[in-house]
């Protein structure tokens, strides 16, 4: 997996689970396993997301900000 990398140790990493509006969309937990994120030791955030109505973008991108603030 790419997020291994030792050089990418300390970049964070935003995943959207978007297309949360269909009913065969793969949820957070899904993802977070199929990606196997508990495993990774950066930091690591998934977000349910509607790219159509904008839902969770926001919230993703605001994580993604405070990571980098915090850097
Ligand atoms: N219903 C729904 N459709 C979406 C959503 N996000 C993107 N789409 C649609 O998915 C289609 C593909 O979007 P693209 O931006 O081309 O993405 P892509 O990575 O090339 O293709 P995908 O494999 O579908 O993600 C477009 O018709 C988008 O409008 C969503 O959250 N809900």
């Amino acid at each position: 997996l790419l997020l291994v990398q030792d050089e990418l140790r300390d970049v964070p990493v935003l995943v959207f689970a978007n297309k949360q509006d269909l009913p065969r969309a793969m949820s957070v937990d899904d993802i977070t396993e199929a990606l196997s994120l508990s495993g990774v030791r950066q930091p690591w955030f998934v977000q349910s997301s509607c790219a159509v109505s904008g839902a969770g973008l926001v919230e993703g991108l605001d994580w993604l900000s405070d990571q980098i603030l915090k850097k």
